[in-house]
C-alpha cells in the first residue's frame, strides 16, 4: 500500500471510530488501539504534509495557538429564550399559543447547562465556530471546537448552513479535571458550565483538546437546506447527518404531556452524565412557529422551564464552609 493510501485509510478508519465512540456511544475498538492508529497517522502526516486534510482526525489534538479571539457577527442572530418557573407559567404559555394558532404538538428537550455555540458548514465542511456572545456577535473559537470529537469536521452532503448547540463538560470529566487541578495546587472550577466556558476560551487549542468537551446540537438556521417541516424532523435529519443530538427529547401532543415530561426529569435529572438546568419546550410545527413569530430577542414559540434552585446543594456547601 502506498503512503498516501495508508494515510487515507487511517483517516477514514479513525473518523469512523470517532463517530462510533463519540456520537453513537458504541465504540468498536479499544482506546489503546485507537491511540496507536492515531499516533501512526500523526507521524505519517508530519512526514507527508501534502496528504494532511483539514478534516483529518489528527486535527482533534489541537496545536493552533492564538493571541486573541476575533469577534464575528452571526449570519443569523442567536436568540434567547423566555423563562417559565412553574406550572402556571407553562399553562399561560400554552394558552397564548393555542389561542393564536390552535392545537399544537410540543417538542420537549433537556436544557443542557453548557455554552451555546454556532457551527458554520459550507459545502459540507466545518469552516467556523462561534460562541453565542451577545446573540449578534460571537467569538471565533473554531480551532477549539475542532477538538470536540463529536463535532463533524465534514458531513456526507455538501450542505451550507449553521447548526446551533450546547457545548458542555460531563460530570465525570469535570470531577477528574478538578481533582487534577487540586493536586497541582490550581484553583478548581465551580461547576461544569464554568469549566466548559474556561476550556473553550483557551487560546491554545491543545489545552482545549485535553478538556474532553462534548456537545449536543439542537437547531439549524436554514431549515429549507435540510427540508424539515418540524423540529422533530430537523433533529432526525441532524442524526442522519451524524451530528450528536440529545436522545432524551420527546414529542408531546399537549401541555399535559409536557408537564409529565418535566415531572419525570425533575426527579431523574441527577441520573444523567451531564448537568441540565431545565427543559426547553418548542412548538414542533415550523409553519406554526412562523405564525407565532418572535419578540425582539426571543421566539414566541419556545420557552425554557427552569428547575427550582436546589437548597440541598447550597445548604451542604454552606455547612462545609462553616466547619
Ligand atoms: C433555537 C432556540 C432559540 C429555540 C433555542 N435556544 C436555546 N438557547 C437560547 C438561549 N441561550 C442563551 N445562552 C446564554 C445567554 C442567553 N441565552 C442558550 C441557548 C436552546 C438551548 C438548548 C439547551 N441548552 O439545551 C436547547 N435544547 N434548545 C435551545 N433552543
Amino acid at each position: 500500500m502506498t503512503v498516501e493510501a495508508r494515510i487515507k485509510s487511517l483517516q477514514k478508519k479513525l473518523n469512523q471510530y470517532n463517530y462510533e465512540y463519540h456520537v453513537l456511544d458504541q465504540p468498536t475498538i479499544e482506546d489503546s488501539e485507537y491511540d496507536a492508529l492515531l499516533r501512526e497517522l500523526i507521524e505519517l502526516e508530519q512526514q507527508h504534509p501534502e496528504f494532511k486534510t483539514d478534516d483529518s482526525p489528527t486535527v482533534r489534538v489541537g496545536g493552533v495557538v492564538l493571541d486573541k479571539f476575533e469577534k464575528v457577527k452571526h449570519d443569523t442572530p442567536m436568540l434567547s429564550l423566555g423563562n417559565a418557573f412553574n406550572e402556571e407559567d407553562l399553562r399561560a404559555f400554552d394558552h397564548r399559543i393555542t389561542q393564536a394558532v390552535g392545537s399544537v404538538q410540543y417538542m420537549c428537550e433537556l436544557k443542557i447547562d453548557g455554552l451555546a455555540v454556532s457551527l458554520k458548514y459550507e459545502d459540507g465542511k466545518f469552516i467556523q465556530g462561534l460562541t453565542r456572545g451577545d446573540g449578534t456577535t460571537g467569538e471565533n473559537i473554531t480551532e477549539n471546537l475542532k477538538t470536540i470529537h463529536n463535532i463533524r469536521l465534514s458531513i456526507e452532503e455538501p450542505l451550507s448552513f449553521e447548526v446551533r448547540g450546547e457545548a458542555f463538560m460531563s460530570k465525570d470529566v469535570f470531577k477528574s479535571l478538578n481533582e487534577s487541578r487540586e493536586s497541582e495546587g490550581l484553583d478548581t472550577f465551580k461547576n461544569p458550565r464554568n469549566s466548559a466556558a474556561g476550556s473553550l476560551r483557551q487560546l491554545d487549542s491543545r489545552l482545549a483538546s485535553k478538556r474532553k468537551l462534548d456537545i449536543f446540537l439542537y437547531s439549524v438556521n436554514d431549515l429549507t437546506e435540510i427540508n424539515a417541516s418540524t423540529q422533530h424532523e430537523a433533529l432526525s435529519r441532524l442524526d442522519t447527518l451524524k451530528f450528536k443530538t440529545n436522545q432524551e427529547r420527546s414529542l408531546k401532543d399537549n401541555i399535559e404531556g409536557v408537564l409529565d415530561y418535566i415531572k419525570y426529569w425533575t426527579e431523574h435529572r441527577h441520573d444523567l452524565r451531564y448537568e441540565i438546568d431545565g427543559i426547553v419546550i418548542k412548538v414542533n410545527d415550523l409553519e406554526q412557529q412562523q405564525q407565532l413569530g418572535f419578540t425582539e430577542k426571543s421566539p414566541r414559540w419556545a420557552i425554557a422551564y427552569k428547575f427550582p434552585a436546589e437548597e440541598v446543594e447550597t445548604y451542604l456547601h454552606d455547612v462545609e464552609l462553616s466547619i
